[in-house]
């Protein structure tokens, strides 16, 4: 009922010591608390907030328009409603090294196990598009140094991301993701990778967790969770999926509807109301005051 039981400290702590287990971890992309609750259901390993999808959600394209507040707004809602550690995208992380301080600590206050922070120009981009901008290698390093500074929690996993595989080539961003570890980054997102082998490349040269972001659409073959795990990646995230999945069978009953005038024909297609019931607890609330909540339900 109401919240998770587990507090974030717990969350983070847990976190780190399954991340240090080398096993591969399964974060798929949550569009709302609720979603984050099936993927608990489902028996994931995380949660991830993307930026890409909390910019959706309004209506905005995912080009630094949100703002700290918003996102971390997103992620304190889903974190709340979840026992599994949440990983948040921060973009670029709001500004300046003082920005990024700011950001992170806003961020662990929301109650998330883990941010990573980009090494984006503003104004950024979905890091699977053509004509992205990486800053210098010292202001990337500088962001994450304020972030590692900022956090409270030790657990608190700081994650650097760079988009610098697409700007100047592999060995580069290799270059890059070594500098970044050395600036206290606990692990890497090597944006927009385009092969097994570099997955494999970023593996052999980094002794800190690696990230794999197989969102649909973009520079990336979909690899398997097996694929990932056989060349030693650490957390997958599918970012901003169960948001295409929810989108594209929303736009499927708004033609039913156009076509035949009733959802009747929808329904085996529909989360039954016994079983979003089941997902919010409501039987909590029931046992809890069972004369103002009390409810059954036949499926
Ligand atoms: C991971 C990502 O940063 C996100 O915001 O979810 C995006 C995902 C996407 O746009 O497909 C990204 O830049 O890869
Ligand atoms: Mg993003």
């Amino acid at each position: 009922m109401l919240y998770a039981e587990s507090t974030a400290a717990v969350k983070r702590a847990g976190f780190r010591e399954r991340l240090s287990s080398g096993e591969l971890l399964r974060f798929p992309g949550a569009f709302n608390p609720l979603s984050a609750r099936l993927i608990q259901q489902r028996g994931f390993d995380g949660v991830y907030v993307s930026g890409a999808v909390v910019a959706a959600d309004l209506g905005l394209p995912d080009i630094g328009l949100t703002t700290l507040s918003e996102v971390a707004g997103r992620a304190r809602q889903i974190a709340r409603m979840t026992e599994l550690p949440v990983l948040v995208d921060a973009d670029t992380g709001f500004g300046e090294p003082m920005n990024v301080a700011r950001s992170v600590q806003e961020l662990e206050d929301a109650g998330v196990a883990g941010v990573h922070i980009e090494d984006q120009v503003n104004p950024k981009r979905c890091g699977h598009l053509d004509g992205k901008e990486v800053v210098d290698e010292q202001t990337a390093i500088n962001r994450i140094r304020a972030a590692v500074q900022a956090r409270r929690d030790a657990n608190l996993l700081i994650m650097a991301r760079t988009d610098s595989r697409a700007v100047a080539g592999l060995p580069a961003a290799i270059d890059r993701m070594k500098a970044l570890v050395d600036a206290g980054a606990d692990a890497i997102f090597p944006e927009a990778l385009t092969s097994l082998a570099e997955f494999e490349a970023v593996r052999a040269a980094l002794d800190v967790p690696i990230l794999a972001n197989m969102t649909e659409f973009g520079k990336s073959e979909l690899f398997t969770v097996d694929q990932l795990r056989d060349v030693g990646v650490n957390i997958v995230i599918w970012p901003v999926s169960l948001l295409r999945l929810a989108m594209g069978a929303a736009l499927a009953g708004l033609e039913e509807l156009e076509t035949a005038g009733s959802l009747a024909g929808l329904l085996p297609r529909m989360q039954h109301r016994a079983d979003l019931y089941d997902l919010i607890d409501y039987a909590g609330y029931n046992a809890f005051d069972s004369g103002v909540f009390n409810f059954t339900l036949e499926k």
